[in-house]
C-alpha cells in the first residue's frame, strides 16, 4: 500500500464550513490526501456575512508550522488567507527555511476580498506578499478582484487579463492561474488562464446556475495541491482542480445551506468528461474573444476524423520497416503503424509500399510523422504527436480523407487532442521505455485508467514499456488497444508474442 501524501493547508479557517481550512480538508480527503492545516485567522463568517477576522499572531502560526514540519512533511503545500504582512512575512520565512531541507511545490491562493466584498486582508499585505511571497509560489490562482489588487491595475478583457497575468508572473512566481468565476468572456463560460512564462491556455468549463459557489477559490487551489502532490504536472494537476470544482457545482447544487451564498459541493474525483474544462485551440474561431486567435493555425485546422471500423484497434504493434509490416501482417496483426525516424531518400519508396501491403492485407495502417507523403500515397492514418500537430496541416489531412491518430501524455495532452476528434487518441507512456526517452511522461496504469474512464466510447489506445506480463493490468483499464515497439520486434518468438497479445485484446 502506498502511502496519502502529505498536503497542507496554511488558511483561515471559515466557521460556516464552506471556505477556508473546511474546504481545504473536503478536497484532499476527495483527492486521496491526508490534509493538515495551521490556521492563520479563526474566522466567524455564515454563508451571508464575515462577521470577524481574528488573524492569530505570527508566533502561533509558525509553531503550527514547525510541528508538522517535525513529523507530517508535506508533499505540496496550499497556501490560502494571510491576514495581514507579518503573517505573510512569517510563511515566506518559514517557506525559505523548508526550501533548504526539500522542494516542496507551494500553491498559493491569494484570498484578499470575500465573494460578499469583505475585505480580508490589512491594507499593506499585497506589498509584502510581491516581494517576499511571490518568488516562493510555484503557482498563484487570484480571481479578477484579486489579480487587480496584486497587478494593481484594473483589469476588463480577456488581452487584460493575460497582461495582467504575465505581469505578475514576471514578479517571480513560477505560474498564474486566473481564475474566471467573476467574470464572462464569453456568455455562459467561466474560462480560467494559465500562464506558466512560456505557453499561455484558456482552460473554458461551462457556467452552472447555482447558488452553491461559496469555497470554489478555496477548493481550486487546494484540489491542485493535492494533484501536485500525487505527482501531476501543472497543467494535468490544474484541469484535474477545475473539473473537481465543476463536479462540486453541479452535484454539489441544491443542498440548501444557510440563506446565502451556499457552500461547493464536495464530491469525490472527477470522473466523467463533462466537468473537464475544454483546452481552447488558438485555431479555432472562437479563440478571437479570448484574444489568442491564429490565422495561420485555423488555415490548417480541421476537427472531426474519419472513425475506424471499431473502437477497440487490438494490438498494434509500431515497426520501422515494411518487412516488419508485412511479417506482422501475415502473422494476422491488422493494426499497424510504420515509424521511420530519421528518414533518408527512400522514404516515398518505404511508403508506397507500406500502402500497397495496408490494402492488400486490409490492415488499419497509419504513418508516423510523414503525414505529406501519407496523403499522397493515400494512406488509411497518419500518427501525429503534440509538436507534429503545430506544423501538419491536418484540414489536408482530413480533406483527403485520412484517419488520424495522436499520441498524448497526461489529461492536458488527453483534452487538448480531443478538441480534435482524431480517429483515434493514443495515451503514453505507460510504463518506463528504452524505445524513447519519456522520462517525466510516465502515467502509470492508475492514471491511465483514469484518463481512460472519462472517454469509455472513444477508441483509445496505450503505449510505452508494455510486455505481456503487464498487458492484462493495462487491458483492464478498458482501452481497446496496446501499442508496442519491442514487445513484438524484440520478442524471442514473435509468432507467438502476437498470439498473445491478441488472445488479450479479443473482445
Ligand atoms: C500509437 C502511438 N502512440 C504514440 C506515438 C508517439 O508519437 P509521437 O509523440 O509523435 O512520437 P514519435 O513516435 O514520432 O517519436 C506513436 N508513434 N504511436
Ligand atoms: C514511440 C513511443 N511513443 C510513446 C509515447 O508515450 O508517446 S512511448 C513509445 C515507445 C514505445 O516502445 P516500447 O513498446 O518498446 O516501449
Ligand atoms: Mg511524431
Amino acid at each position: 500500500m502506498q502511502n496519502k501524501p502529505i498536503v497542507w493547508s496554511i488558511a483561515g479557517s471559515d466557521s460556516g464550513g464552506g471556505a477556508g481550512i473546511q474546504a481545504d480538508l473536503l478536497t484532499f480527503a476527495d483527492l486521496g490526501c491526508h490534509g493538515c492545516t495551521a490556521i492563520t485567522a479563526n474566522t466567524a463568517q455564515n454563508t451571508r456575512e464575515v462577521a470577524a477576522i481574528n488573524a492569530v499572531s505570527p508566533e502561533i502560526l509558525l509553531s503550527q508550522l514547525q510541528a508538522l514540519q517535525r513529523d507530517l512533511f508535506p508533499s505540496a503545500i496550499k497556501i490560502g488567507l494571510l491576514a495581514n504582512g507579518e503573517q505573510v512575512a512569517a510563511v515566506a520565512k518559514f517557506l525559505r527555511g523548508l526550501r533548504q531541507v526539500k522542494k516542496v511545490p507551494v500553491v498559493y491562493d491569494p484570498v484578499a476580498v470575500a465573494t460578499s466584498g469583505a475585505a480580508l486582508t490589512e491594507g499593506s499585505t499585497g506589498e509584502v506578499v510581491l516581494r517576499e511571497l511571490l518568488p516562493l509560489c510555484d503557482l498563484i490562482t487570484p480571481n479578477l478582484h484579486e489579480l487587480e489588487w496584486l497587478a494593481g491595475t484594473p483589469v476588463g478583457g480577456a488581452e487584460q487579463i493575460a497582461a495582467a497575468a504575465r505581469q505578475l508572473q514576471s514578479r517571480g512566481c513560477a505560474a498564474v492561474l486566473v481564475t474566471g468565476g467573476h467574470s464572462e468572456i464569453v456568455s455562459g463560460e467561466i474560462a480560467d488562464l494559465l500562464w506558466d512564462g512560456e505557453r499561455m491556455d484558456w482552460l473554458i468549463g461551462r457556467k452552472i446556475a447555482t447558488g452553491s459557489t461559496h469555497g470554489t477559490g478555496c477548493t481550486l487551489s487546494s484540489a491542485i495541491a493535492a494533484s501536485l502532490a500525487l505527482g501531476y504536472p501543472l497543467r494535468d494537476a490544474c484541469v484535474v482542480a477545475k473539473a473537481t470544482v465543476q463536479r462540486g457545482l453541479r452535484l454539489g447544487n441544491g443542498e440548501n445551506i444557510g440563506d446565502g451564498s451556499g457552500p461547493v459541493g464536495h464530491c469525490g474525483w472527477p470522473g466523467e468528461l463533462e466537468d473537464f474544462p475544454q483546452v481552447l485551440l488558438p485555431a479555432e474561431e472562437r479563440a478571437k474573444k479570448y484574444g489568442c486567435y491564429s490565422e495561420e493555425a485555423n488555415a490548417r485546422f480541421a476537427q472531426g476524423f474519419p472513425q475506424p471500423d471499431s473502437n477497440r484497434l487490438g494490438l498494434y504493434p509500431v515497426v520501422d520497416s515494411t518487412d516488419w509490416l508485412e511479417r506482422l501482417a501475415k502473422l494476422g496483426v491488422r493494426t499497424l503503424q510504420l515509424r521511420i525516424k530519421n528518414p533518408d531518400t527512400g522514404l516515398r519508396a518505404e511508403i508506397e509500399r507500406a500502402v500497397a501491403i495496408g490494402r492488400e492485407y486490409d490492415l488499419r495502417l497509419f504513418i508516423n510523422d510523414h503525414w505529406q507523403p501519407a496523403i499522397d500515397c493515400g494512406a488509411y492514418g497518419v500518427h501525429l504527436g503534440q509538436e507534429d500537430l503545430q506544423t501538419a496541416d491536418l484540414a489536408a489531412i482530413k480533406n483527403a480523407g485520412l484517419k488520424l491518430g495522436i499520441s498524448t501524455h497526461g489529461f492536458y495532452e488527453l483534452l487538448r487532442a480531443h478538441r480534435y476528434r482524431p480517429s483515434y487518441l493514443a495515451i503514453g507512456a505507460i510504463f518506463a521505455t528504452s524505445t524513447k526517452d519519456m522520462s517525466g511522461q510516465l502515467q502509470g496504469v492508475d492514471k491511465l485508467a483514469r484518463m481512460a474512464a472519462l472517454l469509455p466510447d472513444y477508441p483509445l489506445v496505450a503505449i510505452g514499456g508494455i510486455n505481456l506480463q503487464r498487458a492484462p493490468e493495462v487491458a483492464a483499464t478498458g482501452v481497446g488497444s496496446i501499442a508496442v515497439v519491442t514487445a513484438v520486434t524484440q520478442a524471442a518468438d514473435c509468432a507467438q508474442a502476437v498470439c498473445q497479445f491478441q488472445d488479450l485484446l479479443v473482445g
